[in-house]
């Protein structure tokens, strides 16, 4: 049994990488998951949590560093939400993603002796990320050195949180995992914010103008959407911010305004308006173009994107005259990628929006055998009298409700393909179905570089 205590100051030999992204080390048996920490590392560290079966804690000093480590190309990189692990080499970020997702579907799913593949990695690792979502806040939370400066002051930021904490943001200047054109365009963005004389919001008062900034690229036109995110409306001094950000930023081709007074930080209005050019862009995967509007879901690394569809094209092995049911479709991509390899995709998505531009983007692609149906996963399917050869399945994180998968195992088609950016909800859903499937193999995708998450394609098939 470990004696130690909370607020204790240890010395840790990390061991492993734990599912969430901190390093494990032992204490007479005890698990200690440590922030900051890399397998191999050994750390001075302090405890911060004391439980019966694990303690938390975090590194103070890395005694004697990994040689897994690297030193992260990024400044915030220590302090900032984004990325946890840009000081663990790509390779082993690869290797632990890919371990984490075996583990998963042993410990929390009971699955044993499924085949998983080592994760497929990111054709970019940095600059991979098509969204970014900079928060815009009245108290920025400063760098340790910067608290050392008298003259440094706890004023607007516009930004990324420190992790789990919402009132906490960085101001972040080069943010490495967006496209490097995306460096100057938020400056511009953050100077004209500051002259605006405008206030930015606070995250605990939930006062003030300024909320968010999003940014979209396109991979395949190279050109950008601003989403400036406020609290109200304020045309007046909106419009000819955009049209001054296009002037500077020919490159920017969509400035839109959404305007939300929601007090949960999220970037989507209630209201959008369009401020300067057009209301979308649009960006390819594979041979297809995709219209992409400020609040629609795309997979936010575009060339990751065409990696993970080409993985569950390679596990649905259509042949062509297959019927096909995709769940939880969202703006169509799966089910266009995959339209000349199969007779009828019937795509269900319960966002309203999203189906619009499925409908649209099969228009503009001359896609004619896909339809979508718009409603909850849970209401749509019982209706549902098709016969599907094929199923797609890509959920939420939070994965499937137990009614979906009864219903899926009703429909009993003969192949499944499960994709998932959650490796714990797809461990539960895939053991719900395990009794009538064979799961016959997994391949994680590394989406999120430089991030503990992982996206994983499972390919089953009917027992029967
Ligand atoms: C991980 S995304 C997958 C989107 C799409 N397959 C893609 O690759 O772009 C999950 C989608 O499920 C939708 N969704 C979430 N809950 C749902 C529900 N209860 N019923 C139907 N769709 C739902 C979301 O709106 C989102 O578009």
């Amino acid at each position: 049994m470990s004696d130690i205590r909370k607020k204790q100051e240890i010395e840790l030999d990390v061991t492993d990488m734990a599912f969430g992204g901190r390093g494990l080390a032992r204490v007479d048996g005890l698990a200690v998951f440590v922030d900051d920490a890399v397998a191999g590392d050994r750390v001075r560290a302090r405890v911060v949590k004391k439980k019966k079966r694990h303690a938390e804690a975090k590194t103070l000093e890395v005694l004697s560093p990994s040689a897994d480590r690297v030193i992260p190309v990024c400044s915030y990189a220590a302090h900032c939400g984004g990325c946890k692990w840009q000081h663990l080499q790509y390779e082993k970020q690869l290797h632990y993603k890919t371990l984490q997702v075996g583990e998963a579907l042993e410990h929390i799913g009971g699955i044993k002796g499924v085949s998983v593949l080592p994760a497929l990695a990111s054709p970019r690792s940095f600059h991979y990320r098509n969204k970014m979502e900079f928060t815009c806040t009245d108290s920025r939370w400063l760098l340790p050195e910067e608290l050392a400066n008298p003259d440094v002051k706890k004023d607007a930021a516009i930004g990324l949180h420190v992790p789990g904490a919402f009132d906490r943001v960085l101001d972040i200047h080069k943010c490495h995992i967006q496209p490097e054109r995306a460096t100057p365009l938020l400056d511009f963005i953050r100077r004209e914010i500051l002259a605006s004389g405008l206030p930015m919001y606070g995250l605990r008062s939930h006062e003030g103008f300024w909320r968010f900034v999003m940014l979209r690229h396109s991979l395949a036109d190279d050109v950008f959407m601003v989403n400036l995110v406020t609290k109200d409306p304020d045309a007046d001094v909106l419009l000819p911010m955009a049209e001054r950000i296009r002037q500077a930023f020919p490159e920017v081709v969509s400035v839109v305004n959404n305007v939300t007074r929601r007090k949960a930080g999220v970037a989507i209005g209630e209201e959008e308006f369009l401020l300067s050019g057009e209301p979308a862009i649009y960006d390819a995967i594979g041979s297809f173009r995709f219209k992409i509007s400020a609040n629609s879901f795309f997979q936010t690394n575009t060339a990751g994107a065409e990696k993970l569809y080409a993985q569950v094209a390679a596990y649905a092995e259509l042949r062509g005259g297959e019927k096909v049911l995709d769940l939880y479709s969202g703006t169509g991509t799966i089910p266009i990628f995959l339209s000349k390899a199969a007779s009828e995709i019937i795509g269900i998505e319960i966002v309203e929006s999203a189906v619009a531009d499925a409908r649209m983007n099969c228009l503009e692609n001359g896609v004619e055998n896909c339809r979508f149906i718009l409603g909850d996963m849970k209401d749509v399917l019982p209706g549902l009298d098709a016969k599907p050869d094929v199923m797609i399945i890509d959920p939420p994180r939070a994965g499937m409700h137990p009614d979906v998968v009864k219903r899926i195992l009703e429909l009993a088609p003969e192949r499944m393909v499960y994709v998932s950016c959650n490796p714990a909800t797809m461990a539960r859903d895939l053991a719900m179905m395990q009794g009538a499937y064979e799961i016959l193999e997994v391949q994680p995708v590394d989406m999120f570089p430089h991030t503990f998450h992982i996206e994983a394609v499972a390919k089953l098939r009917r027992k029967l």
